[in-house]
């Protein structure tokens, strides 16, 4: 990993949010500079509270800390199309366009991701109903997923709006292809793991990979670990650590599809704290004389990931072609065609 400074730029989304036309359409073209150029961005006063995104780290502590027999009352259903739910270390495997069975079952058996995640949606999305514990088992746990969902809602829309102004896509511009909110709240946890473990590539936190819907929103603890890869150097990561009260925002391979790869998805993945990474050997050792491990903290993060109404049909977007410099580049697809095919890659059918 290069532990060179991040490209990833930040953006003060409030004066897009507050700001009159001519302050909208400087963030709109400084957010499309950025995915343009790297996939990501930085966004500080993006309107999701600071007490809220506390909490819902809060909460996803009590979660995973709860005990494993109790966490798997709300199991997430194996297959991957229904996105709900507790999995447990080990379950899923993020792959780079992998879509054959037995080279996923080899890949997982190989290196499992070593983290847990629970998710949930839309308390009205129907293709994909949520998976809730028992109450009693996490009083308010439930009920505090479901306020914190459609504030990163609103942060979406949000910022469709903004990239509808950086295109000229013509009023009501793309938030309504994103109308039925068929989103995922995603709280994950990295267990605490000894480094050589990550170093020596015996276990991974979360493998290379691209998101698959629209937009991301990531919100993430102080621990690290987070890698971009720098688009002018395929293979390169660069640290993308957490900025106090931004949120990072990442577009997905169907958003680069819709925009003719006018914006990049950028792969990224999560290994070893660059604090960490530099300690190379620990120290310390133990009255057997033996090097104690150094042991990489538990890490936690919150991904939020929207994707289009599924009959949406993907079709390069304004600004995003034209005939003789700039043709369409792909087929059209529905949002529906293009996520199912890639949910599918994840799990065991
Ligand atoms: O934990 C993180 O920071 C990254 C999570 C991520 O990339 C994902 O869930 O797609
Ligand atoms: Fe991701």
């Amino acid at each position: 990993m290069s532990e060179s400074k991040s490209p990833i730029p930040v953006v003060d989304f409030g004066r897009f949010l507050n700001g009159g036309k001519e302050e909208k359409e400087v963030v709109a073209r400084q957010i499309d500079d950025a995915f343009r150029n790297v996939g990501f961005v930085y966004l500080r006063n993006h309107g999701v509270g600071r007490g809220m995104v506390d909490r819902c780290f809060d909460w996803s502590k009590k979660f995973f800390d709860l005990p494993l027999d109790t966490k798997m009352l709300a199991p997430h259903p194996p297959g991957g199309s229904h996105h709900r739910g507790y999995s447990a270390p080990g379950l899923e495997k993020v792959t780079q366009h992998q879509y054959d069975a037995n080279e996923l079952a080899k890949l997982r058996q190989d290196m499992p991701d070593f983290k847990e995640s629970f998710e949930s949606g839309n308390t009205t999305d129907e293709s994909q109903p949520n998976i809730w514990l028992p109450e009693e088992k996490l009083p308010g746990f439930r009920s505090f997923m479901e306020s914190f969902f459609p504030e990163c809602e609103n942060l979406v829309h949000g910022i469709l709006d903004a990239l509808s102004i950086a295109l000229k896509v013509p009023e009501p511009g793309l938030s309504p292809t994103h109308s039925e909110s068929l989103f995922q709240l995603r709280i994950l946890h990295y267990p605490s793991i000894g480094a050589d473990e990550l170093r020596k590539n015996k276990r991974s936190r979360i493998n290379a990979h691209s998101d698959f819907g629209t937009l991301t929103l990531l919100f993430q603890d102080s621990v690290g670990g987070l890698e971009v890869e720098d688009p002018n150097k395929p293979g390169n990561f660069k640290a993308a650590p957490a900025i106090e009260d931004a949120v990072l925002v990442n577009i997905g391979d169907l958003m680069a599809r819709w925009s003719n790869d006018r914006w990049r998805s950028t792969v990224h993945r999560v290994g070893i704290p660059p604090s960490i990474n530099t300690s190379t050997v620990n120290p310390n050792v133990n009255t057997e004389g033996k090097r104690e491990e150094v042991t990489v903290p538990d890490r936690y993060s919150i991904p939020f990931f929207a994707t289009a109404n599924m009959d949406t049909i993907i079709s390069a977007l304004p600004g995003c072609w034209d005939e003789e410099s700039n043709p369409k580049k792909y087929e059209d697809v529905t949002a529906w065609g293009y996520v199912q095919m890639r949910m599918a890659a994840l799990y065991d059918a």
